[in-house]
């Protein structure tokens, strides 16, 4: 007997075994990444989804804080083929439902023929197939989540590495991972972590070598602060930023974001830098992607897969963006030295 729900569009409802029991909903999305399942179930860019994991075995090397990416879950949910008792007590402690023993593959093909879908989840022994309707019917298009930087950010300025020998970086939190914060405090950089709603006045007042947007979850538009920032100091100070960011930037400059069908989530994704012809393996996780770069950005990078923009550059205003994560974690550390360009790039 079933004591798990998944309901998806169409009011689909598949069975599945309760591994934490709750309800839930959110965007229902998948990710081909076979390690790293900590890193993503912490990565705030999975705020307000579901994520399928589409490797069939989660929880195989335990769960340790220090992989972590940020302070709790964001995804809504999570569901995996078979999930071992480490991460189902886990989300079970955070409050997040999880099920397994469900057909993943058919999950995974699913998004895959009709993109990215609203979902309800319902787990436990109480539990029917219309509470997960229920919850399928009241969730909401991730566009629609338009304050959805208020449950990421910081609420106050952070500092690390103060007194750093390196560069003082003004990062806008839109929902950062630790790792991005970790790679620039590696290089002796002085971080700033600011609210994703943060003023001009609150970044002037460190005189920051780089303005730097985090990646986030939801849709960019939703993050017009970031935005203005990015109008103000663009040619004053070096720019760079990571998925989220780097759909921030692009919006801000004159180009345009639109939602992709189902996005890019792994650890595999293979990008080209048309510049030096090098194809490097990167880590991924987004469903927006930059339809148009406007006129000030180039597009420097490519994903090998659908040719989406995976890089944008200006050599003349000092801007570098990445739409993958060149922090790595969980995935390839082929493209660490995205943190080292960006900051000689603030240091010229
Ligand atoms: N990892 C991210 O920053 C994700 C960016 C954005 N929320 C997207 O889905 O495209």
């Amino acid at each position: 007997m079933a004591d798990a729900y998944v309901a998806i569009e169409g009011d689909r409802v598949i069975e599945a075994r309760a591994r934490a029991p709750g309800t839930a909903r959110g965007e229902l999305v998948f990710t081909t990444a076979y390690t790293g399942y900590e890193e993503s179930l912490t990565d705030p860019s999975y705020e307000e989804q579901v994520l399928t994991f589409s490797y069939p075995l989660i929880g195989n090397y335990g769960v340790r804080e220090e992989r972590f990416e940020s302070d709790r879950v964001h995804p809504r949910a999570a569901v995996a083929r078979e999930m071992t008792d480490d991460v189902a007590e886990w989300l079970e402690s955070e409050g997040v439902p999880a099920v397994d023993h469900l057909d993943t593959r058919d999950i995974v093909t699913e998004i895959r023929d009709e993109g990215a879908m609203k979902c309800g989840i319902a787990a436990g022994p109480d539990v029917t197939e219309q509470d997960a309707l229920d919850e399928l019917h009241e969730c909401k298009h991730m566009s629609d989540h338009t304050d959805i930087g208020a449950q990421v950010s910081v609420d106050e300025v952070e500092v690390h590495n103060e007194g750093g020998d390196g560069e003082t970086v003004a990062l806008v939190d839109c929902g950062a991972k630790g790792s991005i914060v970790s790679s620039l405090v590696e290089r002796d950089a002085e971080v700033h972590v600011f609210p994703y709603n943060a003023s001009e006045d609150d970044v002037a007042a460190v005189d920051p070598d780089l303005l730097f947007i985090s990646n986030g979850p939801g849709d960019p538009e939703n993050f017009e602060q970031a935005g203005e920032l990015v109008e103000t100091y663009v040619g004053d100070v070096p720019l760079a930023g990571i998925c989220l960011g780097q759909q921030v930037v692009a919006n801000a400059l004159g180009g345009e974001t639109e939602k992709m069908e189902f996005g890019h989530r792994g650890v595999n994704q293979p990008v080209r830098d048309l510049r030096s012809n090098q194809v490097v393996m990167t880590t991924q996780n987004h469903g927006y992607t930059v339809a148009d770069p406007g006129d000030k950005l180039d597009v420097t990078q490519i994903n090998v897969n659908d040719d989406t923009p995976e890089g944008l550059e200006n050599d003349d205003l000092n801007i570098i963006t990445r739409q993958y994560h060149p922090e790595a974690n969980p995935g390839p550390h082929d493209s660490l030295g995205f943190f080292d360009d960006v900051l000689g790039m603030a240091g010229e």
